[in-house]
């Protein structure tokens, strides 16, 4: 028999929003986690209005505000030209309980969901690398290994892969991960220097334009992020050089002395989606489920809006609706990730490096245009703020 319980691979965000859903259901949830610890590194920083609104219902928007960076505005800008536009999240005041963005490191919001789910009983089990899933009528078998080499099998009525890019879940089920790696490597660093002491005007997020080099500035509560395209062809270390990362600071925002750098990382960027999310009774979500690149910061946000759609679903279906409920999940949220994260990702790429000159005046003034005409500004506010892509799950059948 079944041990009667979901099991969740992945103790980021959207494995522990699924968690606390399904455990504020009454259903009963093992978490496992191949770290022994939560992870503590700068990873996702941006909460978009929807996940705030989504976070409430368990009681923790009011918590990551606390210990966040409210933005209301943020900046299109370019490397010659300065600000082009500045967009104002106050015009969804009555489209949202939360009309800016949060800027609070993903890491704030994966403790205090850990802490309700410890104490609702929920079973977590660390250091756990999960190298198998099988299904068969009554349940799932996920097999781990754990730190000292033992392999434990473990059952449940359900499982979901909420395990990151190199899902283990997604390569067990064999579900195919296609689509494209971008031909850069991105650089992301963090420093206590305050760019916008040097940079009159600049807003909390700023996407610059530039052909040769753009860039993303991104204060969080304690330090600024720095995001720059970085030529594939050079070996990690390189990039990651010292010197080589002050010149690019000091051409991006020259100051006297030197940048303290306090974080830096260079990673390859994907877009892909998985062929299928769900299968049988095994479900993915998250980046095991689909991968863009990080501008626009729709990540983490559309991991969370997969785990409560999921979470829903598969909450009715533990008290009797049928196991083909599920595949609306993948519908709805598949689509989303295909026609509207992917799409808006790869677009926020192209207009930051637009190399032809009349492309990018069309597209400055296109933006001005947008921000001048209030409905216009709501519109493209509530694309990019992931509002409208919610909406339109209802059109899913
Ligand atoms: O657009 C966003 O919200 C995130 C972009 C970003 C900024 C700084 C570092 C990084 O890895 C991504």
């Amino acid at each position: 028999m079944a041990r009667d319980r979901v099991l969740i691979v992945g103790a980021g965000p959207v494995g522990l929003v699924a968690a606390t859903y399904l455990a504020s259901e009454g259903i009963p949830v093992t978490v496992f986690e191949l770290s022994r610890e939560l992870p503590e590194d700068l990873r996702a920083s941006t909460f978009h209005p929807p996940t705030l609104d989504m976070l409430d219902r368990f009681g923790v928007a009011d918590a990551c505000i606390a210990q966040g960076l409210i933005c209301p505005e943020w900046q299109f800008r370019d490397r010659q030209e300065g600000p082009i536009v500045t967009f104002n999240l106050a015009v969804l005041a009555n489209d949202t309980r939360h009309p800016y963005r949060l800027q609070c490191e993903q890491w704030k919001l994966t403790r205090l969901l850990r802490a309700k789910l410890e104490a609702a009983g929920t079973e977590f089990i660390y250091g756990a690398s999960a190298t198998a899933v099988e299904q068969d009528d009554d349940g799932v078998t996920l097999t781990v290994t754990m730190p000292d080499g033992v392999n434990e099998t473990h059952r449940g009525r359900y499982l979901i892969g909420a395990d990151g890019a190199r899902s283990t879940v997604r390569k067990s089920l064999g579900v195919a991960f296609d689509g494209m790696t971008i031909p850069e490597i991105y650089l992301s660093m963090s420093t206590p220097h305050s760019f916008s002491d040097d940079i009159g005007g600049l807003s909390n997020i700023a996407y610059i334009s530039d052909p040769e080099e753009w860039a993303v500035l991104l204060r969080t509560p304690t330090l600024w992020r720095v995001l720059l395209p970085t030529d594939p062809s050079q070996p990690e270390d390189v990039i990651k050089q010292a010197d080589a990362i002050e010149a690019r600071l000091q051409k991006l925002n020259p100051i006297d002395g030197n940048y303290e750098i306090a974080h830096c990382t260079a990673y390859r960027v994907h877009e892909r989606v998985a062929e299928h999310y769900v299968q049988g009774r095994v479900f993915l979500a998250g980046d095991a489920a689909h991968l863009n690149n990080p501008l626009g910061g729709m990540g983490m946000n559309g991991g969370i809006h997969d785990a409560m759609n999921l979470a829903e679903k598969l909450s009715d279906v533990w008290k009797g609706a049928p196991l083909d409920t599920m595949e609306r999940y993948e519908r709805q949220r598949r689509k989303v990730a295909v026609e509207t994260v992917q799409m808006q990702a790869l677009r926020n790429r192209k207009v930051l490096n637009e190399r032809d000159p009349a492309a990018r005046r069309a597209h400055h003034d296109s933006l001005r245009a947008t921000v001048r005409d209030p409905a216009k500004h709501r519109e493209y506010l509530l694309q990019s703020s992931m509002i409208q892509s919610l909406r339109d799950l209802d059109t899913v059948a």
